[in-house]
Parts: structure tokens; sequence; C-alpha cells
């Protein structure tokens, strides 16, 4: 009963815009049927459920309008909404819970008044247990994709815990697994999973939940009652501690991913910059050994800078996008391709054959000299020249840049539109599949 307010709100928010009053009806009769199958009397089933329904629905009014998304509309993806949350939902727990204890206090007459404190309480765990999970199962589940095996291996001890405690009826064991389950929880915060941590929290409130459902605390006297809240508080605490870790972890990785790509790649055609090539390409041939083959190819668009004087340098610039554009298209997966001056691009190749490095300078140089590039619906010729460099064993990045660099000076030389290879004798050999244009 008590979890259904956190996940109706949930749900409501999730689906909004499309919730009219018939779906806060669903909500009423939802609690309803199960307090009338237990047993309870019309006139407190009545109290109780206006008093629920008008908590979904001042919360879902307040977070509504007044919880920040983010600009995509999602949930949970600023570290400030896990608190706002909270703040947010608290004038409706709490006139719901007054509203209900009160109303079962004129009614019946009885110490209800001390239960407001428990109702408030149980919907504070259940807003912080229910709410975010609902809210992110969506999201999450979506960036958790491709990692199935850890989220198993995280989900495991609590789904562990969670059997063996339901086949112990001992209520001692259910609040013992929602304290050992919390170390758990912080692990899994700490490991900045929005979606682990989230199962982890709700299925401590399960725990919690049924240590509730099985202790006769109904009953107790007040002051062990306020042990119990005590018990509630401390667990709530925890979770939101625990959620909030979580979300500033993911919140700092989604940051730092994103500083990255900045520092990394050019602004204007989205490869690599010069220096994160720099730093790819040391990398990798640091790791070549000798019977690996690497190949360097610096190329060059011949006579941009007459497409800049003629054209603008707007045009220029979508010239530089959609030469990009063709490479990528025939580059294989995981080759390294940076711009490494104004109109000069360098491509790394390797774990391919000799052949078809080669084949591959061939293709390259071919494809985008034989067909002009469409810029703005308009053809516009461009050629490019290219000089290629093969690795050999002891070689760093700075030689076979610069052996590269030799080969295209050459090819520009020879009259551009084709490529050259760099030949360790010194002597460069042109080769017989491209004729040289005229400009
Ligand atoms: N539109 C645009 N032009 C750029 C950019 N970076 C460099 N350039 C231009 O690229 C041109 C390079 O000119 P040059 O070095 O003379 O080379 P080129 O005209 O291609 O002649 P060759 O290389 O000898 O065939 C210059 O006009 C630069 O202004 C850029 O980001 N956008």
């Amino acid at each position: 009963m008590w979890v259904t307010n956190a996940v109706s709100i949930g749900l409501l928010l999730r689906f909004y815009p499309r919730v009219s009053w018939h779906h806060f009806a669903v909500c009423a009769v939802g609690m309803v049927v199960p307090d009338l199958l237990a047993g309870t009397a019309y006139h407190q089933v009545l109290i109780m459920t206006s008093a629920n329904v008008l908590t979904i629905w001042l919360g879902w009014l307040f977070l509504n309008r007044f919880a920040s998304r983010s600009e995509n509309s999602e949930w949970l993806s600023t570290l400030y909404c896990v608190p706002q949350w909270l703040l947010l939902c608290q004038p409706s727990l709490i006139i719901g819970s007054l509203l209900g204890a009160g109303g079962l206090f004129f009614m019946f007459d009885k110490p209800y008044l001390q239960s407001a404190i428990f109702w408030y309480l149980n919907e504070s765990l259940n807003f912080i247990v229910f709410l975010p999970v609902i809210l992110a199962i969506p999201k999450v589940i979506k960036s958790s994709e491709g990692d199935l095996l850890s989220i198993f291996l995280h989900i495991l001890p609590s789904a562990l815990l969670l059997f063996v405690f339901i086949f112990i009826k001992n209520e001692m064991y259910f609040l013992m697994a929602s304290i050992l389950i919390i170390p758990t929880i912080v692990w899994l915060a700490l490991s900045g999973n929005l979606f682990l941590t989230t199962f982890g929290i709700s299925m401590n409130g399960a725990f919690f939940f049924m240590w509730i459902v099985h202790s006769s605390h109904r009953h107790l006297h007040f002051s062990e009652n306020i042990y119990v809240a005590i018990v509630r508080i401390v667990v709530t605490v925890l979770a939101l501690c625990a959620l909030t870790i979580a979300v500033a972890i993911s919140e700092r990785d989604k940051l730092y991913s994103k500083i990255s790509e900045l520092a990394d790649n050019d602004d204007l055609t989205g490869i690599l910059n010069r220096r994160a090539f720099m730093n790819a390409a040391e990398h990798t041939i640091a790791s070549l050994n000798k019977d690996q083959r690497c190949a360097m190819i610096l190329i060059d668009l011949d006579y941009f800078k007459k497409v800049n004087d003629e054209l603008g340098h707007q045009k220029g610039d979508k010239v530089l996008i959609e030469f990009c554009r063709l490479v990528k298209l025939c580059l294989p997966a995981k080759q390294l391709f940076g711009r490494v001056g104004g109109e000069e691009f360098a491509l790394l190749l390797s774990n391919e054959s000799d052949k078809s490095h080669e084949a591959l300078t061939d293709l390259i140089v071919t494809e985008i000299g034989k067909k002009p590039l469409i810029i703005d619906n308009e053809p516009l010729p461009l050629t490019i020249s290219a000089g290629m460099a093969k690795w050999v064993e002891g070689q760093k990045y700075e030689i076979l840049f610069k052996h590269a660099d030799q080969a295209l000076y050459q090819a520009k030389n020879n009259g551009r539109n084709q490529w050259q290879e760099y030949q360790h004798n010194e002597t460069l050999q042109a080769p017989a599949s491209l004729i040289p244009s005229v400009t």
C-alpha cells in the first residue's frame, strides 16, 4: 500500500502529458481493492485512499511544475534533482499523512495521530526507494546495454540475500538484511552506475518493507515506535546518500567524456585534432611488434587556397567536412584519422597487410579525385595528393611522419592528384595507376 504512492507518481510523471483524472481514479482503485480484501473498515478505507490520492496528486503537481529536467526532458540526469524530489514531495507527504491520520483520529477516536509520523516516514522512504527507480529505469537500462555480465554480477549478491530472507520468515533477518545490503549499495554507488544503485536501493526497500510487514510494530508502544522511526530515517538517509553519490559520479563521467571529446576532436570536421592524433599514433606505434605492419599516410587537398579565394571560406569549410566524410567511408574500422594542419590530414593504418595499405591509399586518392564533391547540391571538382611511409621496426612517430611528409612533397612536385610511397633508399616511385591532373 505505502509503495503505491511513489510508484504511481513515478508512472504519472513518466507518461506526462497524457495524464488525466482517469489515471488518478485508477490509482484510487488500486488502493481501495487491497484494503477491502484485507477486511479494513469501509470508512477507514475511504479516508486512507483519499489521503493517498491527494498525496499522489500533490506530489505529481509539485514535481511536474517545479522540478528541473535536463534539455531532453529526462529525469534523474542532474545532481540536484535528487534532493529536489525530496524537498518538493514534502508538502504532499505532510498534507497526505496529516489528513489520513487526522481523519482516522476524528472518526475512530483512537490514537491514530502518532501514526501520522509513520505515514510520513514510510512515504519518505518509498519516495527515495521507488520514485528514482521508476523515473530512471528507461534511461539507465539504455546506458547499461552491452554490460549485461557486470549487471548480473552486481545484482547477484542482492538477489541472493533477497532469496535467503524470503525463505527465512524471521522479522529480525529482514532488518539485518536491509542493513547488510548497505555496503553493496555504497559499492554500487561508487561505481557510478545509476541503474544498479537504484536496483540495490529498491532491494533494500524490499527488505525493509518485509520487516515492517512481518513486525508487529503497529501494536508497539510509542517509545518503541520512535525506535522504528529512527531505523527508517537511517535507512532513508543512507539510500539518499547512495543515490546522490551515484548521480554525482555518473554526471562527472558524462562531463569528463564530453571534455575529452572536445579536447581531442577537431571542431570543424569532428575527426582527431593534431595533438590527439599524435598521442594515439605514438601509442599504437609503441605497441607494434616486428611482425606487425603499419603505415602513415599524409593527405593534402590540391589548390585548396583557390577554393577559398573563389568560393569563400565557408564553402571551403564544407569541402573539408565532405572530404573527411568520404575518407571515413573508405576507412576500415579502428584506423586513426586526424587533421594535422589546415588542409592536411593524416592516417595511421595498422593491422592490415602491406598490400591493403597501398590499395587503401590508392582507393582514397582515386575515389576523391575521380568524381566532384557535392557541396550545397553543386558539383565541385577536387583532387588530393598523398604520401605514404611504411613503418619499420624501432621507428618512432616523428620519423614515420617525416617520411610520409617527404613522400607527400614528392607527390605535389610530380603534379598532384597522386600518391607516392617513401622509399628507404630515398628514391620515390610513382604508382602507375594515377595520372597527374592539370589544374
Ligand atoms: N576554409 C578553410 N580554409 C582553410 C582552413 N585551414 C586552412 N585553410 C586554407 O587552406 C589553404 C592552404 O593553402 P596552401 O597552403 O597555399 O595550399 P593549396 O592552395 O592547397 O596548394 P597546394 O597544397 O600546394 O596544392 C589556405 O588558403 C588556408 O587559408 C579551414 O579550416 N577552413
